[in-house]
C-alpha cells in the first residue's frame, strides 16, 4: 500500500485540510424541516391524478425519506407512517401497511390521527379477509375442475402470442427452482471453474468442463453491498431487499432497513462506525457506491482481523506475497468472504478516477477522525499535523483509498431481474435514472471475471441478493469465462464501448472489437438474416419469432423448459451459424431476459394487464358457474368488470 500511503499523507498536507478541520460543523443526523419537506413532496404526488407505476414509488420514496428524517418517536415520525400507510393500503399491501399503522400508533398523542389510523387499520383487516374468500373461491375452482383449456382460450384472444406466457407447471417450477438455488448456493464455486492467472488476462476463470447456455455456474453472496444515493431511502441499506414498511436507524437519517434483525446485523458489523460519517459523504451521486464500499469495507477488515495493529500484520502478508495468482489466497484457497480476498483484487483506475479517489478517501478519513471512536476516545484532531502524525490514521487513509480503487473496478451492478425497463424506459435512460439498479456490491470470485464485448457468461440476483453467474453461450473445457462489463457487442455501438471500457484501464481486444461487428439488435441498416447462414438462420428466427416478441412484453411469463429450449437453441445456433449472427444475438439476449425472469429479484409491480387477465378469467368463471352467485361475489364480480372496463378505456395502471 506504498502508493496509497504517499497519496494519504501529501492530501493531508495540503492547506485544504487545515480549513477543513477549521471549519468543522456538526452534521444534523435527523430534521424535521427534511422529515415534513419529504412528506409534503409525497402528497402532492399522492393526490396528483393519473398514478402509474413510476409515480406510486416515487410517493412511496417520499414517504420513506420522510420517515429516515423524522427524530425518533416525534409526531413527523408518526406522520410519516400514517401516510405510508395510505399509501400502501392505495397500493393494496395491507400487511404492511397495518405494520406502518401501528408504528404511527405507538408514537401519537393526536387523537384525531389515532382515529384515522384505527379506520385505516379496520379497512386492511377487512380487505384481507376478503382476500382469504377470494383465494376460498380459487380453491374452489381447482376441485370443481373447471375446464381450464377454455378460461385459457379467452385469455390468449387477449394476449396474441400466447404459448409462451403461460406454464402449465408454473407451481412444480417454483419448488424446483428453489431446490437448485439451493442446491447451487451449498456447492463448491470452484465446482466447475478454476483461477488461473497469465500476463495478457492477469487473474481469471476458466472452465473445468464443458457448461451448457443457462447452466448455473456459482450462486454466491457478496462479501459486502451498499444501496446506491437514488434507493437509500427505499429498501433495505443492509440486506438489499425489497421491504415496503422499512424501519430507519434511529441516528443517522440515510439508511433504512427491513426489519429490527437487519438493522442490529448492520449496527453489529459497521453501521456504529458508518453512522455518522454517511451523512457528509452522501452528498452528491458521484462514487456513492466506491464511497459507502470503501468505507464499510474496512470496517468490516478491522472487526474481522480483530483490530487495526492485528490487520496491519495480515496485510503485509497479502503485500509480500510474490505470485501473482495466489495473492489473498488463505491455505491455498481464495475465498469469496475473507477481507484478504478483497484486499487483493484489480486495482488499476484511471488518472482522472485516481483524483476523485484521493478526494473521497481523505473526507471520509476526516470525517471518521471527527465524529468516531475509531481512533481512540480521547482523540482530538484539531490540526492537520494531529492527523498526519497518527499511524493508525494514515493507515486507514490509505486503506480507504485502496478498497476506493478496488470498488472502482470491481463493483457489481444490483440489478432488478429483467433485461427490460421496469418503466420502459430505453437502456441509457434507465442507468441514468437508477430505476433498475439498486446498489452495487464486492464478490471476490466474480471479480476474477475479465471483459468481453461477446460475454459466454452473464450475473443476476437472487430476491435474497445472491450472486449467480450463468452461461450465455457453451463454454468448452479449459476456455476462459467473460462478463460483459459495460455492454455486449450487438446491444451497444463499438466507440461507447470503448469509451467506457477507459475505466477499467485496458483496450479491448475481443473479436467484435478487432473486426468491428456491427451492433446487430439496434443497427437498422444492417440486413437482419445474413446469406451465408441461408435458410437456417431465417427458419430458426421463424420459428422462434413469438419467443423473441414475448420479450418486448413486460408481462411474458416463463417457466424452466423455456429456458431448456433457448440453451439446446443456442447450442445449435453457435455451432452452425457463422458470428456474428442476428438469431443468434437474439437467442442470446432472450436467455437472460428468460433466466433473470425466472432466478432474478424483481421489485413485483402488479401490472394492469396482468391484474386485468386475472379479473377477465375470474369473470368468466363466475359467469360460467352458478354456484357461487352470492351477493358479495356479485360486488366482487362486478368491481372485476369495472377495474376491465377502466383499463380498456381509461388506460390507468393500477399497482
Ligand atoms: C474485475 S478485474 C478482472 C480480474 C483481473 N484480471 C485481475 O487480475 O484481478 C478487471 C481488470 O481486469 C483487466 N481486464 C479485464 N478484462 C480484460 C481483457 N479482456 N483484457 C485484458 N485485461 C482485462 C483490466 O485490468 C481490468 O481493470
Amino acid at each position: 500500500m506504498d502508493n496509497e500511503r504517499q497519496a494519504i499523507i501529501r492530501a493531508l498536507a495540503e492547506p485544504k485540510v487545515e480549513m477543513t478541520l477549521k471549519a468543522w460543523f456538526k452534521r444534523p443526523m435527523k430534521s424535521t424541516d427534511a422529515s415534513i419537506k419529504a412528506r409534503v413532496d409525497g402528497n402532492q404526488l399522492f393526490i396528483a391524478k393519473g398514478h402509474n407505476s413510476e409515480m406510486h414509488e416515487n410517493i412511496w420514496k417520499f414517504y420513506s425519506e420522510s420517515i429516515a428524517n423524522a427524530p425518533s418517536a416525534s409526531n413527523e415520525l408518526a406522520l410519516a407512517y400514517g401516510n405510508r400507510s395510505a399509501l400502501l393500503l392505495h397500493l393494496q399491501k395491507f400487511q404492511e401497511s397495518i405494520r406502518d399503522i401501528d408504528r404511527a400508533l405507538a408514537i401519537t398523542t393526536s387523537s384525531n390521527l389515532k382515529q384515522k389510523l384505527l379506520k385505516r387499520k379496520a379497512t386492511c383487516v377487512t380487505a384481507l379477509a376478503e382476500d382469504e374468500t377470494a383465494e376460498d373461491i380459487g380453491n374452489k375452482t381447482k376441485v370443481l375442475s373447471l375446464n381450464k383449456e377454455e378460461l385459457m382460450k379467452n385469455v390468449s384472444n387477449i394476449i396474441p402470442n400466447n404459448d409462451f406466457n403461460f406454464s402449465e407447471k408454473v407451481e412444480e417450477d417454483k419448488a424446483k427452482i428453489q431446490e437448485i438455488l439451493a442446491t447451487k448456493k451449498a456447492a463448491d464455486p470452484y465446482d466447475s471453474v478454476s483461477i488461473q492467472h497469465n500476463e495478457k488476462f492477469g487473474r481469471h476463470l476458466i472452465a473445468n468442463r464443458y457448461i451448457k447456455p443457462g447452466e448455473i455456474i456459482m450462486v454466491i453472496k457478496p462479501y459486502i453491498k451498499c444501496l446506491n444515493l437514488k434507493n437509500m431511502h427505499a429498501f433495505c441499506g443492509h440486506c438489499l431487499k425489497t421491504s415496503w414498511a422499512t424501519i430507519p436507524c434511529d441516528y443517522c437519517n440515510w439508511c433504512m432497513f427491513c426489519s429490527e434483525d437487519c438493522k442490529q446485523e448492520a449496527w453489529q458489523q459497521y453501521h456504529d462506525i458508518e453512522c455518522p460519517v454517511i451523512p457528509y459523504i452522501m452528498f452528491d451521486q458521484l462514487g456513492d457506491y466506491w464511497k459507502q464500499l470503501a468505507l464499510r469495507s474496512t470496517v468490516m477488515a478491522i472487526r474481522e482481523a480483530g483490530g487495526i495493529q492485528n490487520l496491519k500484520e495480515e496485510l503485509d502478508l497479502v503485500d509480500n506475497c510474490n505470485s501473482k495468482l495466489h495473492k489473498g489466497f488463505l491455505n491455498g484457497k481464495f475465498y469469496n468472504d475473507r477481507f484478504q480476498s478483497i484486499y487483493s483484487l484489480s486495482d488499476h483506475t484511471s488518472e482522472d478516477a485516481l483524483k476523485v479517489h484521493i478526494d473521497h478517501a481523505l473526507l471520509s478519513l476526516i470525517v471518521l477522525a471527527k465524529s468516531t471512536t475509531l481512533f481512540g476516545r480521547n482523540m482530538k484532531f484539531m490540526k492537520s499535523k494531529d492527523l498526519l502524525s497518527n499511524k493508525d490514521v494514515i493507515f486507514i487513509g490509505s486503506l480507504l483509498l485502496k478498497f476506493l480503487k478496488i470498488s472502482d473496478i470491481n463493483t457489481h451492478s444490483v440489478m432488478e431481474g429483467s433485461s427490460l425497463c421496469r418503466f420502459s424506459k430505453n437502456l441509457n435512460q434507465c442507468l441514468e435514472d437508477r430505476c433498475c439498479a439498486r446498489g452495487a456490491c464486492i464478490a471476490p470470485i466474480p471479480s476474477m471475471l475479465n471483459h468481453s464485448c461477446d460475454p459466454n457468461i452473464r450475473k443476476c440476483f437472487t430476491e435474497d441478493m445472491h450472486l449467480i453467474i450463468y452461461a450465455l453461450q457453451p463454454i468448452k473445457k479449459n476456455t476462459q469465462l467473460f462478463d460483459s462489463y459495460l455492454g455486449c457487442y450487438f446491444q451497444t455501438p463499438m466507440s461507447q464501448r470503448q469509451l467506457a471500457m477507459k475505466e477499467f484501464n485496458f483496450t479491448c481486444n475481443c473479436t467484435p472489437c478487432r473486426k468491428k461487428w456491427s451492433a446487430i439488435l439496434i443497427d437498422k441498416t444492417k440486413t437482419i438474416v445474413k446469406k451465408e447462414n441461408e435458410d437456417f438462420e431465417q427458419k430458426l428466427f421463424d420459428k422462434l419469432r413469438p419467443l423473441f416478441q414475448s420479450t418486448k412484453n413486460l408481462d411474458a411469463h416463463y417457466c424452466l423448459s423455456t429456458l431448456d429450449y433457448l440453451s439446446g437453441n443456442i447450442e445449435k445456433a453457435t455451432s452452425s451459424l457463422i458470428p456474428p449472427s442476428y438469431v443468434t444475438a437474439l437467442l442470446i439476449s432472450t436467455l437472460w431476459t428468460v433466466f433473470d425472469y425466472i432466478y432474478g429479484m424483481k421489485l413485483q409491480p402488479v401490472y394492469h394487464l396482468q391484474v386485468c387477465c386475472t379479473n377477465i378469467v375470474f369473470v368468466v368463471f363466475y359467469l360460467s358457474n352458478k354456484t357461487y352467485h352470492s351477493e358479495k361475489v356479485h360486488v366482487l364480480c362486478l368491481l372485476q368488470l369495472v377495474y376491465i372496463l377502466a383499463y380498456v378505456f381509461l388506460d390507468y395502471t393500477i399497482h
